[in-house]
């Protein structure tokens, strides 16, 4: 079941089971966020982003999406705050996204809306060894969701990582990507809503502290257009797939409580 993917019916989120069991357990992501379900918990902290751009490495495709990869070897670049009790190393950013036709892809929804897109900023927990270690433990991984809508404005952050896709079209390509501040592809405001979740890829590890910002950031049609241009597929292969709709959809909440950092 390494081939996992998103073709309907093939390879896509329902079939994720028969590989990965934990796809059918309590604590799974992404979620739908009704807001008036949610508990505002004054004890929550403002969240705090200490990103050294310095410690952006590389860009990748990995044939599920594209990674902006940074040097977590150190805690140069860490999350903390909000609902976590310690520190976590940003280790990568990427995206899910629909397609021109079928224009939604986030995978959280919110008040029953799917956005455009969505952006997870993956941290780990520096008091585990590595992102390995993480991802077998309940408070591993923290992941920050960002919505994403299309207007027409673009969002000058993602420029430079649109205009670099072209060298990363195909599964497997990669590209330096040097000096790039994930904070400037954040939203003005930092109110939030956490749950306990999963990763919402396989492996489907239920180690995530999800953080789902409550304000979406927009970007430009033209910048959404780039993302559809890129390949599921590597160079050469037979029948060439576009990446698009590489979002998984809505679990069931089974109990778990959201809460928000805001009245
Ligand atoms: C395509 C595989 N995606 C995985 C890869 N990693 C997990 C496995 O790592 C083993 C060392 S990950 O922790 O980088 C990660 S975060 C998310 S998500 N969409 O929930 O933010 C998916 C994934
Ligand atoms: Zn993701």
């Amino acid at each position: 079941h390494h081939n996992w993917g998103y073709e309907t019916g093939v390879n896509g989120p329902e079939t994720w089971h028969k590989g990965y069991p934990i796809a059918l357990g309590s604590k799974q992501s992404p979620v739908e966020i009704q807001s008036k379900d949610t508990e505002y918990d004054s004890s929550l902290k403002p969240l705090e982003f200490h990103y050294d751009p310095s410690t952006a490495k590389r860009i990748v495709n990995n044939g599920h999406s594209f990674n902006v990869e940074f040097n977590d070897s150190s805690d140069k670049s860490v999350l903390c705050g909000g609902p976590l009790a310690e520190k976590y190393r940003l280790a990568q950013f990427h995206f899910h996204w629909g397609s021109q036709k079928q224009p939604n892809g986030s995978e959280h929804t919110l008040n029953g809306k799917q956005f455009a897109a969505e952006l997870h900023l993956v941290h780990w927990n520096t008091k585990y060894e590595s992102m390995q270690n993480a991802v077998n433990k309940c408070d591993g991984l923290a992941v920050v969701g960002v919505l994403i809508e299309v207007g027409s404005h673009p969002m000058p952050g993602l420029e430079k990582i649109t205009n670099i896709l072209d060298k990363i079209q195909t599964k497997g390509k990669e590209a330096t990507f040097n000096d790039f501040n994930p904070q400037d592809l954040l939203p003005n405001s930092l109110e939030f809503y956490t749950y306990p979740g999963s990763l919402t890829t396989p492996p489907l590890s239920e180690c995530v502290t999800w953080i789902v910002l409550n304000k979406p950031i927009t970007v430009s049609h033209e910048q959404m257009s780039k993302f559809y241009n890129l390949y599921f597929t590597s160079e050469g292969e037979a029948s060439a797939k576009h990446m698009v709709n590489n979002w998984r959809p809505v679990q069931n909440l089974s109990g778990r409580k959201i809460r928000r950092s805001f009245r």
